[in-house]
Protein backbone atom coordinates (compact mmCIF):
# COMPACT_ATOMS: atom_id res chain seq x y z
CA UNK A 1 0.00 0.00 0.00
CA UNK A 2 1.15 3.33 -1.02
CA UNK A 3 0.44 6.60 -1.08
CA UNK A 4 -1.32 8.62 -3.34
CA UNK A 5 -0.02 11.85 -5.08
CA UNK A 6 -2.70 13.53 -5.82
CA UNK A 7 -1.84 15.75 -8.16
CA UNK A 8 -5.73 16.71 -9.32
CA UNK A 9 -6.25 18.08 -5.79
CA UNK A 10 -2.40 20.02 -5.18
CA UNK A 11 -3.45 21.48 -8.89
CA UNK A 12 -6.55 22.66 -8.02
CA UNK A 13 -4.90 24.64 -4.61
CA UNK A 14 -2.42 26.39 -7.05
CA UNK A 15 -4.70 27.32 -9.14
CA UNK A 16 -6.88 28.99 -6.50
CA UNK A 17 -3.66 30.51 -5.39
CA UNK A 18 -2.94 32.34 -8.67
CA UNK A 19 -6.43 33.25 -8.81
CA UNK A 20 -5.92 35.27 -5.14
CA UNK A 21 -2.56 36.44 -6.36
CA UNK A 22 -4.13 37.65 -9.97
CA UNK A 23 -7.17 39.43 -8.53
CA UNK A 24 -4.40 41.43 -6.68
CA UNK A 25 -2.88 43.23 -9.31
CA UNK A 26 -3.44 45.74 -11.63
CA UNK A 27 -3.19 43.86 -14.65
CA UNK A 28 -4.89 41.11 -16.49
CA UNK A 29 -2.96 38.08 -18.37
CA UNK A 30 -4.06 36.85 -21.49
CA UNK A 31 -2.85 33.42 -22.96
CA UNK A 32 -3.22 32.76 -26.45
CA UNK A 33 -2.90 29.15 -27.81
CA UNK A 34 -2.83 27.74 -31.59
CA UNK A 35 -4.65 24.61 -32.48
CA UNK A 36 -3.37 23.47 -35.74
CA UNK A 37 -6.03 20.97 -37.25
CA UNK A 38 -8.46 18.70 -35.40
CA UNK A 39 -6.68 15.96 -33.38
CA UNK A 40 -9.35 15.29 -30.84
CA UNK A 41 -6.30 14.70 -28.10
CA UNK A 42 -5.11 17.68 -29.00
CA UNK A 43 -8.49 19.19 -28.62
CA UNK A 44 -9.34 17.72 -25.35
CA UNK A 45 -5.89 19.11 -24.27
CA UNK A 46 -6.51 22.57 -25.46
CA UNK A 47 -9.91 22.65 -24.09
CA UNK A 48 -8.54 21.80 -20.59
CA UNK A 49 -6.46 24.63 -20.73
CA UNK A 50 -9.07 27.00 -21.65
CA UNK A 51 -11.21 25.78 -18.72
CA UNK A 52 -8.20 26.32 -16.58
CA UNK A 53 -7.60 29.89 -17.54
CA UNK A 54 -11.22 30.53 -16.83
CA UNK A 55 -10.84 28.87 -12.97
CA UNK A 56 -7.46 31.02 -12.30
CA UNK A 57 -8.99 34.42 -14.10
CA UNK A 58 -6.99 34.39 -16.83
CA UNK A 59 -7.82 35.30 -20.67
CA UNK A 60 -7.59 32.73 -22.52
CA UNK A 61 -7.65 32.93 -26.74
CA UNK A 62 -8.04 30.13 -29.21
CA UNK A 63 -6.84 30.51 -32.68
CA UNK A 64 -7.92 27.46 -35.05
CA UNK A 65 -6.11 26.75 -38.04
CA UNK A 66 -6.94 24.32 -40.65
CA UNK A 67 -4.67 21.49 -40.88
CA UNK A 68 -4.13 22.63 -43.93
CA UNK A 69 -2.33 25.86 -43.23
CA UNK A 70 1.18 26.03 -44.38
CA UNK A 71 4.26 26.81 -42.46
CA UNK A 72 4.76 30.37 -43.59
CA UNK A 73 0.89 31.21 -42.46
CA UNK A 74 1.79 30.13 -39.28
CA UNK A 75 4.71 31.67 -38.81
CA UNK A 76 2.70 34.70 -39.41
CA UNK A 77 -0.05 33.93 -37.09
CA UNK A 78 2.55 33.71 -34.28
CA UNK A 79 4.40 37.07 -35.56
CA UNK A 80 0.98 38.47 -34.91
CA UNK A 81 1.13 37.10 -31.32
CA UNK A 82 4.45 38.34 -30.66
CA UNK A 83 3.39 41.64 -31.43
CA UNK A 84 0.02 42.12 -29.62
CA UNK A 85 0.43 44.00 -26.62
CA UNK A 86 -2.69 42.13 -25.05
CA UNK A 87 -1.02 38.64 -25.21
CA UNK A 88 0.77 37.69 -22.46
CA UNK A 89 1.66 34.15 -23.26
CA UNK A 90 1.42 32.22 -26.51
CA UNK A 91 1.26 28.57 -26.72
CA UNK A 92 1.32 26.25 -30.17
CA UNK A 93 -0.32 22.58 -29.14
CA UNK A 94 1.99 19.93 -30.13
CA UNK A 95 1.92 17.64 -32.26
CA UNK A 96 2.22 19.73 -35.22
CA UNK A 97 1.28 18.31 -38.86
CA UNK A 98 4.23 16.55 -40.20
CA UNK A 99 4.56 19.43 -43.40
CA UNK A 100 5.17 21.85 -40.53
CA UNK A 101 8.83 22.20 -39.39
CA UNK A 102 7.99 22.29 -35.25
CA UNK A 103 11.33 23.47 -34.44
CA UNK A 104 11.04 26.36 -36.55
CA UNK A 105 7.93 27.36 -35.05
CA UNK A 106 9.04 26.89 -31.43
CA UNK A 107 11.87 29.21 -32.25
CA UNK A 108 9.55 31.89 -33.82
CA UNK A 109 7.69 32.24 -30.48
CA UNK A 110 8.87 35.43 -28.44
CA UNK A 111 11.38 33.75 -25.55
CA UNK A 112 9.07 36.64 -23.53
CA UNK A 113 6.01 35.02 -24.26
CA UNK A 114 7.09 31.38 -24.44
CA UNK A 115 4.98 29.46 -21.59
CA UNK A 116 5.53 26.24 -22.19
CA UNK A 117 9.21 26.91 -22.01
CA UNK A 118 10.31 25.39 -25.44
CA UNK A 119 12.32 27.84 -26.88
CA UNK A 120 15.91 27.54 -26.58
CA UNK A 121 16.24 30.61 -25.19
CA UNK A 122 14.42 29.17 -22.05
CA UNK A 123 15.85 25.73 -22.75
CA UNK A 124 19.42 27.43 -22.24
CA UNK A 125 18.00 29.75 -19.11
CA UNK A 126 16.94 25.94 -17.80
CA UNK A 127 20.36 24.50 -18.17
CA UNK A 128 22.34 28.07 -16.41
CA UNK A 129 19.84 28.56 -13.73
CA UNK A 130 19.12 31.71 -15.21
CA UNK A 131 15.07 33.27 -15.28
CA UNK A 132 13.15 31.68 -18.00
CA UNK A 133 9.66 30.30 -18.55
CA UNK A 134 10.04 26.29 -16.84
CA UNK A 135 8.80 23.75 -19.43
CA UNK A 136 5.32 22.50 -17.51
CA UNK A 137 5.49 19.26 -16.93
CA UNK A 138 9.00 18.73 -15.17
CA UNK A 139 8.46 21.63 -13.23
CA UNK A 140 5.03 20.42 -12.10
CA UNK A 141 6.34 17.21 -10.86
CA UNK A 142 8.87 18.98 -8.97
CA UNK A 143 6.13 20.81 -7.43
CA UNK A 144 4.22 18.15 -6.61
CA UNK A 145 6.88 16.27 -4.76
CA UNK A 146 7.74 19.53 -2.70
CA UNK A 147 4.10 19.83 -2.02
CA UNK A 148 4.13 16.38 -1.10
CA UNK A 149 7.18 16.82 1.39
CA UNK A 150 9.00 14.63 -0.63
CA UNK A 151 12.65 15.57 0.16
CA UNK A 152 14.67 15.73 -2.85
CA UNK A 153 18.36 17.30 -1.87
CA UNK A 154 20.53 14.17 -2.01
CA UNK A 155 18.50 11.34 -3.21
CA UNK A 156 19.16 9.03 -5.91
CA UNK A 157 16.87 9.77 -8.83
CA UNK A 158 16.35 8.10 -12.25
CA UNK A 159 14.56 9.14 -14.91
CA UNK A 160 13.34 7.14 -17.57
CA UNK A 161 13.21 8.96 -20.95
CA UNK A 162 15.63 11.61 -22.77
CA UNK A 163 13.18 13.62 -24.66
CA UNK A 164 13.52 17.79 -24.62
CA UNK A 165 10.00 18.26 -22.91
CA UNK A 166 10.33 15.86 -19.79
CA UNK A 167 13.02 13.50 -19.90
CA UNK A 168 16.25 16.32 -19.97
CA UNK A 169 14.59 19.13 -18.51
CA UNK A 170 12.79 17.12 -15.55
CA UNK A 171 16.65 15.91 -15.01
CA UNK A 172 18.01 19.04 -15.18
CA UNK A 173 15.73 20.33 -12.28
CA UNK A 174 16.00 17.49 -10.24
CA UNK A 175 20.03 18.30 -10.11
CA UNK A 176 19.19 21.88 -9.42
CA UNK A 177 17.39 20.26 -6.15
CA UNK A 178 20.64 18.67 -5.56
CA UNK A 179 19.52 15.56 -6.13
CA UNK A 180 21.94 12.73 -8.20
CA UNK A 181 20.31 11.68 -11.42
CA UNK A 182 20.72 8.97 -13.86
CA UNK A 183 18.92 9.53 -17.45
CA UNK A 184 18.51 6.30 -18.69
CA UNK A 185 16.77 5.45 -22.16
CA UNK A 186 16.24 2.95 -24.73
CA UNK A 187 20.01 1.99 -25.03
CA UNK A 188 20.13 2.02 -21.58
CA UNK A 189 21.68 -1.38 -20.34
CA UNK A 190 20.39 -3.63 -16.89
CA UNK A 191 17.48 -0.93 -17.23
CA UNK A 192 15.80 -2.83 -13.93
CA UNK A 193 19.00 -2.91 -11.54
CA UNK A 194 19.70 0.85 -12.08
CA UNK A 195 16.41 2.07 -11.33
CA UNK A 196 15.99 -0.34 -8.54
CA UNK A 197 18.38 2.21 -7.18
CA UNK A 198 16.32 5.40 -7.24
CA UNK A 199 14.49 6.80 -4.36
CA UNK A 200 12.71 8.90 -6.89
CA UNK A 201 11.58 7.26 -9.93
CA UNK A 202 10.78 9.59 -13.15
CA UNK A 203 8.79 7.68 -15.79
CA UNK A 204 8.53 9.33 -19.19
CA UNK A 205 9.04 6.78 -21.88
CA UNK A 206 5.86 6.92 -23.92
CA UNK A 207 4.98 2.99 -23.15
CA UNK A 208 1.30 1.83 -21.63
CA UNK A 209 2.17 -0.06 -18.50
CA UNK A 210 5.92 -1.02 -19.62
CA UNK A 211 7.11 -0.20 -15.92
CA UNK A 212 6.61 -3.07 -12.94
CA UNK A 213 7.49 -4.07 -9.77
CA UNK A 214 10.96 -5.49 -10.95
CA UNK A 215 11.95 -2.01 -11.19
CA UNK A 216 10.77 -0.19 -8.39
CA UNK A 217 12.68 -0.69 -5.01
CA UNK A 218 10.36 -0.96 -1.87
CA UNK A 219 9.38 2.21 -0.50
CA UNK A 220 10.79 4.21 -3.53
CA UNK A 221 8.34 7.15 -4.86
CA UNK A 222 7.41 6.78 -8.66
CA UNK A 223 6.23 9.87 -10.79
CA UNK A 224 4.07 8.40 -13.92
CA UNK A 225 4.23 10.66 -16.80
CA UNK A 226 2.93 8.96 -19.21
CA UNK A 227 -0.78 9.06 -20.23
CA UNK A 228 -2.51 6.44 -23.31
CA UNK A 229 -5.87 5.30 -24.01
CA UNK A 230 -5.82 1.18 -23.93
CA UNK A 231 -7.79 -1.51 -26.28
CA UNK A 232 -10.65 -0.86 -23.54
CA UNK A 233 -11.03 2.87 -23.58
CA UNK A 234 -9.08 2.76 -20.25
CA UNK A 235 -6.57 5.90 -19.52
CA UNK A 236 -3.79 4.40 -18.29
CA UNK A 237 0.08 5.26 -17.18
CA UNK A 238 3.70 3.86 -18.37
CA UNK A 239 3.54 2.49 -15.06
CA UNK A 240 1.37 -1.11 -14.11
CA UNK A 241 -0.21 0.69 -11.50
CA UNK A 242 -1.64 -2.02 -9.60
CA UNK A 243 1.35 -3.57 -9.79
CA UNK A 244 3.83 -0.91 -8.48
CA UNK A 245 1.30 0.76 -6.03
CA UNK A 246 2.16 -2.80 -4.14
CA UNK A 247 5.66 -1.55 -3.52
CA UNK A 248 6.23 1.84 -4.04
CA UNK A 249 6.21 4.23 -0.69
CA UNK A 250 4.05 7.00 -2.97
CA UNK A 251 3.02 6.61 -6.70
CA UNK A 252 1.24 9.12 -8.86
CA UNK A 253 -2.44 8.04 -10.40
CA UNK A 254 -2.60 8.84 -13.98
CA UNK A 255 -5.50 10.20 -14.75
CA UNK A 256 -4.96 12.68 -11.95
CA UNK A 257 -1.54 12.84 -11.13
CA UNK A 258 1.38 14.85 -13.26
CA UNK A 259 -1.27 16.12 -16.12
CA UNK A 260 -3.13 18.48 -13.53
CA UNK A 261 0.20 19.75 -12.60
CA UNK A 262 1.31 20.42 -15.98
CA UNK A 263 -1.82 22.87 -16.56
CA UNK A 264 -1.44 24.24 -13.02
CA UNK A 265 2.08 25.31 -13.91
CA UNK A 266 0.98 26.79 -17.34
CA UNK A 267 -1.28 29.11 -15.50
CA UNK A 268 1.76 30.01 -12.92
CA UNK A 269 4.11 30.52 -16.21
CA UNK A 270 1.22 33.12 -18.12
CA UNK A 271 0.75 34.95 -14.58
CA UNK A 272 4.86 35.39 -14.22
CA UNK A 273 4.86 36.24 -18.84
CA UNK A 274 2.16 38.77 -17.58
CA UNK A 275 3.96 40.21 -14.66
CA UNK A 276 7.14 40.53 -17.12
CA UNK A 277 5.40 42.70 -19.20
CA UNK A 278 3.68 44.96 -17.04
CA UNK A 279 6.80 46.22 -15.75
CA UNK A 280 8.58 45.74 -18.71
CA UNK A 281 10.36 49.55 -19.83
CA UNK A 282 8.19 51.23 -21.97
N1 LIG B 1 2.69 23.03 -26.70
C1 LIG B 1 2.30 22.01 -25.93
N2 LIG B 1 2.39 22.13 -24.58
C2 LIG B 1 1.99 21.11 -23.77
O1 LIG B 1 2.07 21.23 -22.52
C3 LIG B 1 1.48 19.91 -24.37
C4 LIG B 1 1.42 19.84 -25.77
N3 LIG B 1 1.84 20.89 -26.51
N4 LIG B 1 0.97 18.72 -26.38
C5 LIG B 1 0.45 17.60 -25.64
C6 LIG B 1 1.04 17.50 -24.25
C7 LIG B 1 0.21 16.69 -23.31
N5 LIG B 1 -0.17 17.59 -22.23
C8 LIG B 1 -1.07 17.28 -21.22
C9 LIG B 1 -1.48 18.20 -20.30
C10 LIG B 1 -2.43 17.89 -19.34
C11 LIG B 1 -2.99 16.64 -19.29
C12 LIG B 1 -4.04 16.34 -18.29
O2 LIG B 1 -4.56 17.22 -17.63
N6 LIG B 1 -4.44 15.08 -18.14
C13 LIG B 1 -5.51 14.67 -17.24
C14 LIG B 1 -6.55 13.82 -17.95
C15 LIG B 1 -6.95 14.31 -19.30
C16 LIG B 1 -7.81 13.28 -20.03
O3 LIG B 1 -8.91 12.98 -19.50
O4 LIG B 1 -7.39 12.79 -21.10
C17 LIG B 1 -4.93 13.84 -16.13
O5 LIG B 1 -3.84 13.28 -16.31
O6 LIG B 1 -5.56 13.73 -15.08
C18 LIG B 1 -2.58 15.69 -20.19
C19 LIG B 1 -1.62 16.01 -21.14
C20 LIG B 1 0.33 18.82 -22.51
N7 LIG B 1 1.05 18.84 -23.63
Amino acid sequence: MSVLLNGKAIAATIKEELKAQLSARPYTATLAVILVGSDPASSIYVKNKHRACEQVGIRSLVITLPDTISQAGLLAEIETLNQRDDVDGILVQLPLPASIDSRAVIQAISPAKDVDGFHPENVGALSMNHPGFLPCTPAGIIELLKRSNIEIAGKECVVLGRSNIVGKPVAQLLLRENATVTLCHSQTKHLPQICQRADILIVAIGKPRAIDSRYVKPGAVVVDVGIHRDSEGQICGDVDFSAVEAVAGAITPVPGGVGPMTIAMLMQNCLIAAERHASRPA
